[in-house]
């Protein structure tokens, strides 16, 4: 799709309000021209009659209303403007969110977060402002036409003299065109590149704190800062100064070739006073819409490389087709009052021959089989990248099966990313991801329960002590990503927020990883006093290891062994391992 069918999408998708506004903004444009007629009268009367008589007073009284007239009509297209530029950008928003939240987990991202966040605010708001100024550059055109048309019928040959500078000045422009586009896109990486490292450096604060590389952090910024600098100096030259440049020349030229044409004229009577001044009015805006049209033009350019990076950040290869495409824009739901009908419980969850390789790595896990009963407590456990997570997430849709069968109580799961949601299921992953709200809000994320059912699930998560330690309980504020919380409270504070959805199936990616032994414990007995709740957990603790129905190790992505802890203990010499780790750690910490 060419970008001009992709602008066209995105008026068609409002066209009321588009014509609207072009209909306010041709109106808008268009009334300025009468003061300067009625202004022209006025200097006319009073070059023949000096004094005020009843005749200027009523032109004085059309000015005003022309005046006011103009003031409504720029009030009314404000608010069709933000209307419609908003749901110019509503509609590309709507269509990126849509593809990339509609691949599992964290796969939708084919940039760094911040590159994308950069985009998404960015490069729509110059798509739908290049559209909302288009429309400012119809009302000007209209305007210009106009005064063109009045000009002639005043002096034809000084109109057709003035013209030529502005048309030249139209094809300087067009002719840098390339450029701008280069630039604004340069300009555009670059600051996608500033927002891509400050994500990067606000994520890894400590580690770069406990690396002592502040200073070469502080370097790089600078460097990276100082490339935006260039790439948007270098854009808002072409762009601003050199195209006002332009423009400003041109007016002047023009006014000056008016002056040294009329001279001789003003002599024999053929050109008034007032002339004169309507030929000056009507020039500024003549050339306004030359400046107007070389901006937007800029500003196209600029948004054919807006649409093009937007479509980069789409995953799968979308194109700016995707983008465009119109769908409804609903907004926010309001909290979840009810939850969603329960579906089948879970009798039986069947995983057969699951495979998964990371794209970039070529690992991941490779027919694996999993068998989880109702009321059960399997641990996945393994070596150190054995695969553990990677078959959590592949079972859970959030990483795409590449092969293999899930089936809930016998039931075929095409689309588990979909189907794996509470109340079927809850999932703790193994870095928990806080927001920078309350406790409360952590833990509720948009769900509307009774207090009693919160509490239940803050106890079961053995938050209960730490809630009473907090300055102010379930209102505390957890700070950026949870940072005024420990490690453990963090996990227990995303445990919560799994229980409180009372899921049939509760998967734990290593929950227990910031937990002392006694708090892991008491976790997993908190969970049990609970009927009816089934496990799946990744973990390499003794404490859950004990609890276990049913092991499975899992090495360099496949089963390497499963079964009880006792037939473990004998068989299987990884499991041994781990357990006898285990010893080591249990007594450390009690
Ligand atoms: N996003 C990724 N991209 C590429 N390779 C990955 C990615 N995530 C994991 N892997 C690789 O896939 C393999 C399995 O990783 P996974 O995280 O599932 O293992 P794990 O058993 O959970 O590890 P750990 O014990 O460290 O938590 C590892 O070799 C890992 O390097």
């Amino acid at each position: 799709m060419t970008p001009y069918k992709a602008f066209w999408q995105i008026i068609r998708y409002t066209p009321g309000l588009y014509a609207l506004n072009a209909v306010l903004q041709v109106f808008r444009s268009c009334i300025p021209l009468l003061p300067a007629l009625i202004v022209r009268e006025v200097m006319d009367r009073l070059a023949v009659t000096p004094g005020v008589d009843s005749g200027l007073w009523v032109l004085l009284a059309l000015l005003v209303g022309v005046v006011t007239a103009r003031v409504a009509a720029l009030l009314m297209s404000v608010t069709v403007d933000a209307t419609s530029t908003a749901s110019g950008t509503g509609l590309l928003l709507s269509n990126s969110f849509s593809r990339i939240l509609g691949k599992p987990g964290a796969q939708g991202l084919r940039r760094p977060l911040g590159d994308v966040v950069n985009r998404l605010t960015t490069d729509t708001s110059g798509v739908s402002d290049m559209l909302m100024n288009s429309l400012v550059v119809l009302g000007s055109a209209s305007q210009a036409a106009v005064a063109l048309v009045v000009l002639f019928s005043v002096d034809p040959l000084i109109t057709a003299v003035v013209v030529v500078p502005l048309i030249a000045a139209g094809f300087l422009i067009n002719f840098t065109s390339t450029r701008i586009k280069k630039y604004h896109g340069e300009s555009r990486r670059a600051a996608g590149e500033v927002s891509s490292f400050l994500h990067e450096v606000f994520n890894a604060a400590q580690a770069i704190q406990l690396a002592n590389a502040q200073r070469r952090v502080g370097e790089r910024f600078r460097e990276v800062n100082d490339t935006r600098r260039r790439r948007s100096m270098q854009s808002r030259f072409f762009t601003t100064v050199f195209l006002s440049s332009v423009w400003t020349t041109t007016t002047g030229l023009g006014t000056g070739i008016v002056l040294l044409m009329v001279a001789g004229k003003f002599k024999d009577g053929s050109f008034t006073v007032g002339d004169l001044a309507l030929f000056v009015a009507y020039l500024g805006w003549i050339t306004e819409f030359t400046a107007l049209f070389s901006q937007n033009l800029a500003a196209y350019k600029q948004a054919t490389v807006s649409l093009d990076r937007l479509a980069e950040v789409l995953p799968d290869g979308g194109t700016p087709a995707d983008l465009v495409a119109h769908r409804p824009i609903r907004p926010v739901p309001d909290p979840v009052l009810a939850e969603p009908a329960q579906g089948e419980p879970l009798d039986l969850l069947t995983v057969r021959g699951l495979t998964y390789q990371h794209p970039e790595s070529g690992r991941g896990i490779k027919g694996v089989d999993l068998t989880v009963r109702r009321g059960s407590f399997t641990v996945v456990t393994g070596t150190v990248g054995g695969g553990k997570t990677t078959l959590l997430r592949a079972v859970l849709g959030l990483m795409p099966k590449e092969d293999g069968s899930i089936r809930w109580n016998g039931q075929e799961i095409t689309d588990p990313a979909d189907f794996f949601v509470p109340p079927r299921s809850a999932y703790t992953p193994q870095v928990p991801h806080l927001v920078s709200e309350t406790v409360r809000e952590n833990v509720l994320a948009g769900l509307s329960v009774p207090d009693e059912r919160l509490r239940a699930a803050t106890r079961a998560a053995v938050l209960d002590r730490d809630l009473e330690r907090l300055d102010n309980g379930l209102d505390t504020l957890v700070g950026t990503k949870g940072t005024k919380l420990s490690g453990g409270q963090a996990q227990r504070v995303a445990a919560a927020r799994m229980f409180v959805r009372n899921a049939d199936l509760l998967v734990f990616d290593d929950l227990s990883s910031a937990l002392d032994v006694t708090t892991e414990r008491l976790l997993w007995q908190r969970i049990f006093e609970a009927e009816d709740k089934t496990c799946l957990v990744v973990s390499h603790r003794r404490a859950a290891l004990e609890r276990a129905g049913h092991i499975i190790v899992l090495k360099d992505g496949t089963v390497a062994a499963e079964g009880t802890l006792q037939d473990l203990l004998r068989t299987s010499p990884e499991l041994r391992e781990i357990w006898h780790a285990g010893e080591g750690a249990d007594l450390d910490e009690s």
